[in-house]
C-alpha cells in the first residue's frame, strides 16, 4: 500500500478543566480517500479538524501529514498541504474583488500574477461564477459566496482538502453544484464533516463516526446509510 497522506495515532485532546472529547484516535487516509466525518452533535468533529490543522494541540498521541509531524515548528510546511474550508465562507473572502481573493494565496506563495488569474478564472468557471469575478463578496449570495471560498482554497492546490459543515445553508440546487465541484476535484485526499449525510454519501465512499471519543465506524458509507439501526445507536437518526 502507498505511503498514508494523513495519520491519526492514538489521540487524546481535552478542553482544560474537562473529561477528553477525544480518546484514543487512529485512523489513517491514503491517497484517493473521500471520507466523511460523521458524528453527534458535539462528538468532536470540529475539535478533531482543529488537531489536525495545528490549531490545537493534542495532550498525547500524533498527527502526520505526508509523514511530518503536525507541530509547531512544521505548521507552515503542513498547511502548505492542507486546505481547509471554515463553516463561515466570510472568514476566506476579505479582498476587494472574489479574483484578487482566489490569486491572493497564490501569489502570497509567490506563483507569477498572470498564471494566478489564468488559475483562478478556469476555477470561476468551473464554478459557474465567471460573471462575479471582478464584484465583491458582500454582492453574492450565500451559495455563491461557499463556492467563491472554496475556489481560494482549491487555487492553492491542495494536497488534502479538509471541509467543515460546507452545505449548511445551501439549497438543493447549490448543494448539488458545491456535489459536482467537489467530485471532480483532482487533489489526493478529501475529509468532509457534516451532518448532511445523504449529500456525504454521494461524494463520499468512506464513513468515520466519532462517538464517545473513539473512531466507532471505520467502512464504507453507503452500508452505514442504510443501516438506520447503528445510525440511531450512534446519534446520527436517519432524516431527521
Ligand atoms: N472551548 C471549549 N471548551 C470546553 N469544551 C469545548 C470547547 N469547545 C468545544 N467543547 C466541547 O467539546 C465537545 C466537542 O465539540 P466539537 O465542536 O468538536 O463537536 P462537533 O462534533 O464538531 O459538534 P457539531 O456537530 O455540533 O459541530 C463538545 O462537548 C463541546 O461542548
Amino acid at each position: 500500500m502507498s505511503q498514508p497522506v494523513l495519520v491519526v495515532r492514538d489521540l487524546v485532546y481535552a478542553y482544560a478543566k474537562h473529561q477528553p472529547v477525544l480518546n484514543g484516535i487512529t485512523f489513517s487516509l491514503q491517497s484517493g480517500d473521500r471520507v466523511a466525518l460523521m458524528g453527534a452533535t458535539g462528538s468532536g468533529k470540529s475539535t478533531l479538524l482543529e488537531n489536525m490543522m495545528g490549531l490545537k494541540q493534542p495532550q498525547s498521541g500524533k498527527i502526520l501529514v505526508n509523514n511530518i509531524p503536525v507541530e509547531t515548528p512544521n505548521l507552515a510546511q503542513i498547511r502548505r498541504f492542507i486546505g481547509f474550508g471554515f463553516q463561515d465562507a466570510n472568514d476566506q473572502l476579505f479582498m476587494p474583488t472574489i479574483l484578487e481573493d482566489i490569486t491572493f494565496g497564490p501569489r502570497n506563495y509567490g506563483v507569477a500574477n498572470a498564471i494566478a488569474i489564468d488559475k483562478a478564472r478556469e476555477l470561476l468557471a468551473e464554478f459557474g461564477l465567471e460573471a462575479f469575478a471582478n464584484r465583491s463578496a458582500h454582492e453574492l449570495s450565500g451559495g455563491q459566496r461557499r463556492l467563491a471560498a472554496l475556489a481560494t482554497i482549491l487555487a492553492l492546490e491542495p494536497d488534502i482538502l479538509i471541509l467543515d459543515e460546507p452545505t449548511t445553508g445551501l439549497d438543493p440546487g447549490w448543494r448539488r453544484k458545491l456535489a459536482q465541484v467537489l467530485l471532480n476535484w483532482q487533489g489526493k485526499v478529501l475529509l468532509i464533516a457534516s451532518h448532511d449525510l445523504r449529500w456525504l454519501g454521494k461524494v463520499t465512499q468512506r464513513a468515520l463516526v466519532l462517538s464517545q471519543g473513539k473512531i466507532a465506524i471505520d467502512g464504507e458509507i453507503q452500508p452505514l446509510l442504510k443501516d438506520a439501526v447503528t445510525l440511531e445507536g450512534l446519534g446520527l437518526p436517519v432524516d431527521w
